[in-house]
């Protein structure tokens, strides 16, 4: 297997990071990220919280479910008949609002989980700030703050996503892989926890314990595994992003496999534009006489379709400008 590893690894302290974010992002749409600042016990306190939600009775989990938007969500991923061996709480990024759901089942300590997940969030977004920067100057995108300015608005959906309801405050995932023993009987066989897919948002960062299962696509269509390495992050292009670089940087797909032995956990924050945000090519980038590859389109209005598709669907093929017949 390629030494993807060292390929895609930045120290976000390195003075080349912004150029090698650049050639990570172009070539894989995904990157590991060391010596990134966050405190380990951010990690471990919420690990702890979270380990301490799914080890609960399976008829208390149910309780805050289901993830309609926010919640517990147990084999089924979004409504449109996706299944993986996983179970999840879906949870937003504003710390002013607090779902009724997992205060049922943290009745004994909500403020506990909520004021972990909050230190780890503002963390987490600090960063996700500073990468987008270094992604805007290591394109030479004008101004610096073009998509970090997308990320920090407060309408920005690093908290919505659309729900029955209407629009509510979601960007935030803690997903859990329990192992499944009966695999080491079907050897060679996978069990698939997280369908592959991409992400609709403009950048997710994923942390996850020292579980293996997280595998990326490469250009040539090759699955290739990521080591597991719980200090540090993993970022992943998502779809907005690949347009508002009009192709330049690849919205990666990934996907998770179960382990017959040990469980993984993970958590990701996903960080999207506001809703009424057009999402086209920054001007700045594109080359004179440069059309866009495609249609011009709003963060919601992509939200609402991608809420539509399969989990393992090509979303960003509907608003593809395909070529006029016979030119
Ligand atoms: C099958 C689906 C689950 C998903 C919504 C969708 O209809 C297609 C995109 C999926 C995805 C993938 C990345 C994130 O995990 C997620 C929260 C997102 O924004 O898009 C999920 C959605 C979900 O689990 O609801
Ligand atoms: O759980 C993981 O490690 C990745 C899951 C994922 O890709 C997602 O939730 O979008
Ligand atoms: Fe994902």
């Amino acid at each position: 297997m390629l030494g993807v590893s060292t390929l895609y690894m930045v120290n976000l302290r390195d003075p080349e990071a912004k150029n090698l974010i650049v050639k990570a992002c172009e070539e894989y749409g995904f990157f590991k990220l060391v010596n990134h600042g966050v405190p380990m016990e951010f990690f471990t306190n919420l690990e702890t919280e979270a380990l301490r939600f799914f080890n609960l009775p399976q008829s208390d989990k149910d309780k805050a479910g289901p993830p309609d938007p926010f919640g517990y969500g147990c084999k089924m991923i979004g409504s449109n008949g996706d299944m993986g061996w996983v179970e999840y709480l879906l949870l937003n990024t504003n710390p002013q609002i607090t779902s009724h759901k997992t205060h049922t089942v943290f009745r004994e300590n909500p403020e506990i989980f909520r004021s972990a997940v909050n230190e780890y969030i503002q963390a987490v977004k600090r960063m996700a700030f500073e990468v987008v920067e270094l992604v805007a100057d290591g394109l030479e995108i004008e101004p610096k703050d073009a998509l970090s300015r997308l990320l920090r608005d407060d309408k920005s959906d690093s908290c919505f996503r659309l729900g029955s309801t209407g629009t509510c405050n979601l960007g935030f995932r803690l997903n859990h892989y329990p192992p499944c023993p009966e695999l080491q009987a079907l050897s060679g066989r996978n069990l698939i926890g997280f369908g592959e897919h991409t992400d609709p948002q403009i950048i997710s960062v994923l942390r996850s314990n020292n579980t293996s299962g997280l595998q990326i696509c490469l250009k040539d269509k090759t699955w290739v595994s990521v080591p597991p390495d719980q200090t540090s992050f993993f970022i992943n292009v998502g779809d907005a992003l690949q347009v508002m670089t009009n192709g330049r940087l690849r919205s990666v797909r990934h996907r998770v496999l179960a382990d017959s032995v040990s469980s993984r956990l993970s958590m990701i924050y996903f960080g999207g534009p506001p809703l009424g945000e057009k999402i086209v090519p920054l001007p700045s980038l594109m080359a004179e006489g440069e059309e866009s590859l495609y249609k011009e389109f709003t963060w919601l209005e992509y939200k609402t379709s991608a809420y539509k598709s399969r989990l393992s669907d090509y979303r960003l093929g509907l608003f593809e400008k395909k070529p006029a017949a016979g030119l």
